[in-house]
């Protein structure tokens, strides 16, 4: 350490941590469910800035779980092997050629980078998929969808264990069936399922808006249930704001206290959000 004269960012910097005080005895102990969604993931730089909040939060006593989702990353492999997809409410439906490539591009390559830049600030990520440990057993949603599954048992004792050993899971949202399938989950609903799953404090959705916006493009700060009803119905929430929206109505009446959609392009995101009164993004609570 340089011992400099007295400098006024150093003072706000300090202030910063200090105020930062009660959020800090507030989220120690908290389990915290982050959703970084394939759009928000970034390059190399904005994930390493995640990485490292998340590292910091586990630091000061909070047990982050990761679930990512990569849509645009299947799209990009599914195009490179000339499959075509497509999307009903929000969801890919996916037959068994597609399921093989979401599995693969999932659990491998995008699990992965994510396990990589969290270790490298020091972080012990385990990277997983819902096959591993049974931890996310699925049944099919809905024929039309194919193999695209629902959460239906979840091993919430195995995350708990990787928490007291002090290890930060990072989740690719791939289903195990009961008869041996796979099952490509959307990350929210998985992230959502897992939160429930754990009756976790909070649930982070990242995505590529600032939150839920109104018919003129506001962005809502909070949301009943009640309201996103009505806005799904005049059809403000639309395409792949539905699962989010629907995942933190289910993770409310699931347990979870409070869900929160927001930028995670915006940097410092997650901290912004726990450790300052500013908040960002579109609070769901109970209630
Ligand atoms: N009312 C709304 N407010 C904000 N975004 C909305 C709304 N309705 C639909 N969207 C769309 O939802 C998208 C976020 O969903 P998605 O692309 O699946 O994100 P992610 O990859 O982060 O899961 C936004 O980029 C936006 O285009
Ligand atoms: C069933 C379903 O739609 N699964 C998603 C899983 C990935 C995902 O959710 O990715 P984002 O979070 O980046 O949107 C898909 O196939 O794209």
């Amino acid at each position: 350490m340089r011992r400099q004269p007295m400098n006024r960012d150093w003072i706000a910097t300090a202030r910063t941590l200090s105020a930062a005080l009660p959020y800090l005895q507030r989220y120690d102990g908290a389990t915290v469910v982050i959703k970084l969604g394939g759009h928000a993931m970034g390059d190399d730089a904005a994930l390493d800035s995640f990485a490292r909040d998340v590292v910091l939060m586990r630091q000061v006593g909070v047990n982050p779980v990761i679930v990512h989702g990569g849509g645009p990353m299947i799209n990009a492999m599914l195009k490179k092997l000339g499959i075509v997809s497509e999307f009903v409410g929000g969801k890919r439906v996916t037959d068994e050629a597609t399921v093989e490539v979401v599995e693969m591009v999932l659990s491998g390559r995008v699990n992965k980078r994510i396990v990589q830049a969290i270790n490298a600030q020091g972080g012990q990520a385990i990277g997983l998929s819902g096959k591993d440990a049974n931890l996310m057993v699925c049944e099919p949603a809905d024929p039309a969808l194919g193999f695209v599954g629902t959460p239906k048992d979840m091993n919430a004792g195995f995350l708990r264990r990787l928490a007291q050993a002090e290890m930060i899971p990072v989740i690719a949202p791939i289903g195990t069936g009961r008869h041996g399938e796979t099952f490509n989950v959307n990350g929210d609903t998985a992230a959502g399922a897992i939160a429930a799953a754990l009756a976790a404090d909070r649930l982070l959705l990242l995505t590529d808006v600032e939150g839920v916006k109104d018919a003129e493009g506001n962005v809502l700060t909070q949301l009943t249930a009640a309201e996103i009803r009505r806005l799904t119905a005049e059809g403000v929430i639309s395409g792949g704001m539905i699962p989010k929206t629907e995942t933190a109505l289910a993770a409310i009446s699931g347990g979870v206290r409070a869900v929160v959609i927001l930028d995670g392009r915006a940097p410092n995101a997650c901290l912004l959000e726990l450790y300052t009164d500013h908040g960002a993004g579109t609070l769901i609570r109970a209630g």
